[in-house]
């Protein structure tokens, strides 16, 4: 009943729900049954954005795959979600185990859906994530398995499923990325693998039209989780108190902020977008940079000139300019 009759007789659809002010976590805005019969790979999908992203996909009647490589942590996030879906749905939701590190864990996630749901509409890389370090600190290891997770991870899903079945069929690919527009200084390594994934949407993009593949990207502000905010240890519950002023909402996004964005870009809604990102930020990405510059006197010095002389007498304590 969310089909209603607009004054020019279209039919358009309405839910009720949209009313509503905040949307509720754990409800969708989006039409009942939008996705029934599709099959959805979400990775890092049994916990924060990725674990929001399941379940609304679910909730729409969509079949889940959630994985990532800790399967305990992934079989209960399949349980909790399993409670929520409605015994008229035909949905359904498997953990299925794999590090998007391995190509051949990644070979096999793939296979493994297919061979259970003879399909795969819809790809979330979604998986990944890194620590904070300043790059004089920073190992090669360390960096690797940030750029293997984040950068090569998500090519090489977006490889697999477009070779064993999209190419064929279409379908449609979010990749997760970060506020990296201003670099990411304190995680550089993330900021240049999101920045590389951001070009690699694009370059998909184009490359998969004639698949009728659509990719897309969606960068995050920050958002919080216990699990993200696990991540950092005992810095985690200090670094996103930090990040609440430097957000122009004067508050933290939450995951169910990030899933209704996902679940319009893979929807019919978005048919006519490819190549784009998303940023669902509030606005963080074009405000303060949360990195501290101390003063310092280490900057090369301008050149001499008339110029660098009105500069001087414009700093002296007291200048008539
Ligand atoms: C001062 C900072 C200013 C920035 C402002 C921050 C604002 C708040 C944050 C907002 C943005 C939030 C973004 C998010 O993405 S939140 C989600 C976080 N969730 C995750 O990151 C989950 C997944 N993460 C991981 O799995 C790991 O972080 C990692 C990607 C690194 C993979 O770890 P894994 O344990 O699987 O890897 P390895 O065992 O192979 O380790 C590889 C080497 O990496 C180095 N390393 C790992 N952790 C640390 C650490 N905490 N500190 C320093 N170095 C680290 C290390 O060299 C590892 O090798 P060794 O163990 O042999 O030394
Ligand atoms: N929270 C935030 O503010 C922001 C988050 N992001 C990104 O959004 C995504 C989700 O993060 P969020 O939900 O916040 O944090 P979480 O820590 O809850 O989620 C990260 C997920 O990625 C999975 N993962 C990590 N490494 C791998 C791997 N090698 N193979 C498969 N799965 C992996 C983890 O599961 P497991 O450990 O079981 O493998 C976990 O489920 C991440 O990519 C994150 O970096 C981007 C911008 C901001």
């Amino acid at each position: 009943n969310c089909r209603k009759t607009s004054s020019r007789g279209r039919s358009v659809v309405f839910c009720p729900q949209w009313d509503q002010q905040p949307k509720m976590a754990g409800s969708s805005v989006f039409r009942p049954g939008l996705f029934n019969h599709k099959v959805a790979i979400v990775t890092g999908g049994g916990t924060g954005i990725g674990k929001a992203i399941a379940a609304e996909l679910l909730e729409l009647g969509c079949n889940v795959v959630i994985s990532s490589r800790k399967a305990e942590r992934l079989e209960a996030a399949a349980q909790e979600m399993r409670q929520q879906i409605p015994p008229s749905s035909p949905a359904c939701v498997i953990p299925l185990p794999c590090n998007i590190r391995s190509e051949d864990e990644v070979k096999g996630l793939v296979s493994s859906v297919l061979q259970q749901f003879g399909r795969i509409d819809f790809l979330v890389n979604n998986g990944g994530g890194q620590f904070s370090s300043p790059v004089e600190h920073m190992s090669y290891k360390g960096w690797k398995a940030v750029i293997d997770t984040n950068l090569t991870g998500t090519f090489t899903c977006c490889k697999e499923v477009y070779t064993a079945w999209m190419k064929e069929h279409g379908g449609v690919i979010v990749n997760i990325i970060a506020d990296m527009w201003k670099g990411f200084p304190g995680m550089a390594h993330t900021g240049a693998a999101r920045s590389a994934v951001d070009n690699l949407t694009k370059s998909l993009a184009i490359e998969w039209a004639v698949s009728g593949v659509r990719v897309n990207a969606v960068a995050p502000g920050t958002i919080f989780s216990k699990t993200a905010m696990e991540n950092y240890k005992e810095l985690g519950p200090n670094l996103f108190k930090m990040s609440v002023p430097f957000s122009p909402a004067k508050r933290l996004g939450v995951p169910e902020e990030i899933s209704s964005a996902v679940c319009f870009l893979l929807s019919p809604a978005a048919s006519y977008i490819s190549g784009a990102t998303l940023r669902i930020d509030a606005g963080q990405s074009l405000y303060r940079s949360m990195w501290e510059i101390p003063n310092h006197s280490a900057w090369p010095k301008a050149p001499d000139g008339e110029n660098q002389e009105a500069l001087k007498d414009l700093l002296k304590p007291q200048s008539k300019l």
